[in-house]
């Protein structure tokens, strides 16, 4: 039987769910923030920056940032929208000998004072991680419980924990369209990209991809969703984020499920992305 027991992140209140293999997670209500992953060998799978406060006062950097309702500032609101920075609530959680899973769901009566009044809409999100072997679900659904349509951007912004940057590529995105940070537009023709300069690119396709580390080889699949975006700062942008070392971008990689722009929801209406992030080694 699987088990949620509450525990503490730095100073944040997190539930804890331990599948029979061993495999573990640890989720802050604060973001519905997935802040560790454990497979059950041990591996730490996900990177979250010595630097990052960890007491609700700023959005975590590490980890798995739920973005909602915008991506960055592709919308008018704030940066990365408020669900990373909100309070959520534990709904659910259980399993078997075979899994476990929790879930935790977010809705307008949730939101400080100043989000709701900047977004006034009624809504439910609900965020479900489940542990299945050397694999991790995230299933993430949006629903419009208003009376009015809504538009809505979503992102899971997952930070890995690559241990060496340059022994890491992801493999998957030949042939892909991306658009970079400069905005110019392209066609990936090399089968594996690597880490050698800053990348913050938007891929407008959704393969299966492979991450290749020094320790580990993880396979990245997602419905749902619109695109894959990949980021790491790189040397000069990661001495400008004051919640990062100067030397921990050669450390992560983010690999994010997206849909950027943002689209319309109907009154009444869902909508759910999924991901499955599963270790090979
Ligand atoms: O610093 P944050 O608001 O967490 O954003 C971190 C990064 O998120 C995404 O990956 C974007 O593509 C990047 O342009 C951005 O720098």
């Amino acid at each position: 039987m699987a088990v949620a027991t509450m525990t503490e992140y730095g100073a944040l209140p997190a539930v804890q769910i331990t599948a029979a293999d061993g495999a573990e997670i640890t989720v802050s209500l604060f973001g519905a923030h997935l802040l560790s992953w454990k497979t059950g060998d041990g591996k730490q799978r996900l990177f979250v920056s010595s630097q990052t406060p960890l007491d609700g006062s700023k959005a975590i950097r590490g980890g798995v940032p739920v973005i909602f309702p915008q991506f960055n500032v592709r919308g008018p609101g704030l940066r990365h929208g408020f669900a990373r920075v909100s309070q959520w609530r534990m709904s659910a959680s259980g399993g078997d000998g075979g899994h476990a899973y929790v879930e935790l769901q977010l809705n307008q009566h949730d939101l400080a004072a100043e989000h709701a009044a900047a977004w006034p809409h009624a809504f439910e999100l609900t965020l479900r991680y489940t542990l299945q072997g050397d694999a991790l679900d995230v299933r993430y659904t949006v629903h419009n419980s208003g009376t009015a349509e809504f538009p809505f951007g979503v992102a899971l912004h997952t930070y890995y924990d690559v241990g060496q940057l340059e022994a890491t590529s992801i493999s998957g995105l030949q042939g892909q369209c991306y658009t970079d940070h400069h905005l110019q537009t392209a066609t990936q023709d090399y089968p594996a990209l690597h880490f050698n300069q800053k990348h913050d690119r938007l891929y407008q396709s959704t393969p299966t991809l492979t991450l290749n580390t020094a320790n580990a080889t993880l396979h990245l699949e997602q419905q749902g969703f619109d695109n894959w975006v990949v980021w790491n700062p790189g040397q000069a942008d990661a001495a400008a984020l004051t919640d990062l070392a100067d030397e921990e971008y050669l450390r992560f990689v983010c690999i994010e499920p997206a849909r950027i722009d943002q689209q319309l929801l109907a009154a009444g209406s869902s909508w759910t992305g999924t991901h499955r992030i599963s270790c090979a080694s």
